[in-house]
C-alpha cells in the first residue's frame, strides 16, 4: 500500500492537466468533461459505459505534426497501439504509412484499401500464411527478424515470382530506460539480430545472398515510453556504424534506416514528455552527423510512433459501481471495466490519474485506489487517485492518456464484453468500433448438444512445410 493512499486529503485538480488530456477536452462550467464538442454524460448515456472516446481532431493533429516533424522521413503509424478500420483510413488520410504486425493488422489495412506499398511488416515469428498475404497485397517493406524467417521468405517470394523489398531488424544493444516489458534494445530479447554479436553483419549477407530479396535497409526499434533521446542517439550511432561497415565489406550504401517507436507520453503530470519537433531535428542531426563522419550518404530515415500518435488522444469513461471505504486504510472505487481493457497497471505497473466526468464534486479528495469488476485482486485501473470526497455510484469517472495499448490489448477477461471505440469531432459522435455483446462472445464455441458444430477453422500452412 503506497504511503499516501487515502491518508492525505487534496485538493481536486480544478483544470484539466496539460499533456495529459485529448486537445479538444474542456471542464463545463458545471464540472462535466466535454470531448470533441461532447459532454461526457450524454456520451455515456448513448453509448454506455466503458467506452473509448477517441478525439479525431486530435489524431489527425498530431498525424500532421509528425509528418510536418519528420517531413523528409517515412513515418509509420504503429498500428498495434490501436488499429480499427476508421483509424487506417485516418492515417492514410493523413499521409502517413502504417506499420503492421500480423495478418491481423494486415487484413485490417487490407480492407480499407490502404496502399500496400506504404505498409511496413514486423513480427518476430511472422506464419508462413501471414508471409504470404504480405506478398499477395505487395506490402512495400518486410522486416525480417530471424535466419528462419530470411529462408522462409526468400522461398515464399521465389515463389510468387517477386523480389520483396526488405530491411534487417538489428537490436544495437541499447538499454532504454523504460519497463523491461517494453525494451527491446538490448542483446537479451527475443526480437531481431545482434550487432555485438555478429548476427547483423550474417543476416545481411544472407539477404543479399537470396536473389527474391531486395535489402534496402536497417531497422532497430530500442524499446517503448521513452523519455529521453540518449538511447535513439546511440542507437542511431551504432547503426550508422553498421551502415559504415556494410558499404566496406559488400561495397553498398543501403538507402534506408529505420529507428523504430518508442517516443512516451505524458500518462500522470509527473510524465514530461519530449517535443517531437525536438526529437526529430536531432534525431537527424545525429544520423547526419554520424554520416558525415563515416563519409555515407544520408539514408532516408523512418520512425514509427504509436503511443505519441494515439495515446493521449483518448479517454476512458467508466461508470462507478461501488465505494468501498477501510478507515485508516483504503479506499476502493470500482468501476465498471477494468483489466479487461487496461492491462497496463497490471502489466507493467503502469501510473495513471482519474477524474470524476459528470459532476464537479467535492473540492477535496481522498487518495483513492482506482479498480475494475474483475475476479483479481491486482485488477487496478489507477493507483492513488485523488477523487472527491463525495464519489459515489452512479458517477462518471473519466481516465485519459488510453488510447495506446488499452482497446488493442483489451480481453474478454471473465467474459467481459470489450468495449466501443467512440470517435468524436466537432460536436458529433461516431462508433468506429462497437461494443461487444454476449452474442459476440457466444459465436466461437460449439453448440454442445450438436456434435456436427462448428466444422473447425481452416488450419494454416505450417513453416516447416515450406522450408523442408
Ligand atoms: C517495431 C516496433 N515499432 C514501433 C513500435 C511502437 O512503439 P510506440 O507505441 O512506443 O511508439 C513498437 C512497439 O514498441 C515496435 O515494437
Ligand atoms: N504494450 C506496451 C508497449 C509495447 C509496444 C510493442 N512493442 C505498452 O503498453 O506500453
Amino acid at each position: 500500500m503506497s504511503e499516501t493512499e487515502n491518508v492525505v486529503t487534496r485538493a481536486v485538480p480544478a483544470a484539466l492537466e496539460d499533456d495529459l488530456w485529448p486537445a479538444t477536452a474542456r471542464l463545463d462550467d458545471d464540472g462535466v468533461l466535454r470531448i470533441g464538442g461532447l459532454r461526457a454524460d450524454e456520451l455515456a448515456a448513448e453509448f454506455g459505459t466503458p467506452a473509448f472516446v477517441l478525439d479525431e481532431a486530435d489524431f489527425r493533429a498530431r498525424c500532421a505534426a509528425w509528418r510536418a516533424a519528420f517531413a523528409d522521413c517515412d513515418v509509420y503509424y504503429a498500428g498495434k497501439a490501436f488499429l480499427c478500420r476508421t483509424v487506417a483510413r485516418w492515417v492514410d488520410e493523413e499521409g502517413l504509412n502504417l506499420d503492421v504486425c500480423t495478418g491481423g493488422e494486415l487484413a485490417v489495412a487490407r480492407s480499407v484499401g490502404f496502399p500496400a506499398e506504404r505498409l511496413l511488416f514486423h513480427g518476430n515469428n511472422k506464419s508462413v500464411a501471414e508471409l504470404r498475404a504480405a506478398l499477395d497485397y505487395g506490402v512495400g517493406r518486410i522486416v525480417v527478424d530471424s535466419f528462419a524467417e530470411i529462408e522462409r521468405l526468400a522461398a515464399l517470394a521465389a515463389e510468387a515470382g517477386v523480389r520483396q523489398r526488405v530491411l534487417v531488424r538489428v537490436t544495437p544493444g541499447v538499454e532504454a530506460h523504460t519497463h523491461h516489458y517494453v525494451s527491446t534494445g538490448q542483446e537479451d530479447q527475443k526480437f531481431g539480430f545482434s550487432l555485438a554479436g555478429g548476427a547483423a553483419a550474417e543476416a545481411v549477407a544472407q539477404v543479399l545472398a537470396a536473389p527474391s530479396l531486395h535489402l534496402v535497409g536497417l531497422h532497430a526499434h530500442i524499446g517503448s515510453q521513452i523519455f529521453d533521446t540518449a538511447g535513439f542517439g546511440l542507437a542511431a550511432h551504432r547503426m550508422v556504424g553498421l551502415l559504415a561497415r556494410l558499404r566496406d565489406e559488400h561495397g553498398l550504401e543501403l538507402p534506408e534506416l529505420d529507428l523504430g517507436g518508442g517516443l512516451g507520453i505524458a500518462y500522470t503530470s509527473e510524465d514530461a514528455p519530449l517535443d517531437v519537433a525536438d526529437v526529430a531535428e536531432r534525431l537527424t542531426a545525429i544520423v547526419g552527423k554520424e554520416c558525415a563522419v563515416a563519409g555515407l550518404t544520408v539514408p532516408r530515415l523512418a520512425v514509427e510512433p504509436g503511443r505519441a500518435i494515439v495515446g493521449s488522444t483518448t479517454v476512458t469513461l467508466y461508470e462507478v459501481g461501488t465505494v468501498k471505504e477501510l478507515p485508516g486504510l483504503r479506499t476502493f472505487v470500482s468501476v465498471d471495466g477494468g483489466m479487461s481493457d487496461n492491462i497496463r497497471t497490471s502489466l507493467y505497473d503502469a501510473r495513471y490519474t482519474a477524474r470524476l466526468a459528470s459532476r464537479p464534486g467535492s473540492p477535496t479528495a481522498h487518495v483513492v485506489t482506482l479498480v475494475g469488476r474483475h475476479c483479481e485482486s491486482g485488477d487496478v485501473v489507477a493507483h492513488d487517485v485523488p477523487l472527491p470526497d463525495d464519489v459515489r455510484p452512479g458517477d462518471l469517472v473519466a481516465v485519459p492518456a488510453s488510447g495506446a495499448y488499452h482497446r488493442s490489448m483489451a480481453s474478454n477477461y471473465n467474459h467481459v464484453t470489450r468495449p466501443p471505440v467512440i470517435a468524436v469531432r466537432d460536436g458529433a459522435a461516431r462508433v468506429i468500433v462497437r461494443r461487444e455483446t454476449e452474442d459476440d462472445l457466444l459465436r466461437l464455441d460449439a453448440d454442445p448438444t450438436d456434435p456436427t458444430d462448428p466444422a473447425g477453422p481452416a488450419a494454416g500452412t505450417s513453416a516447416a512445410a515450406v522450408t523442408r
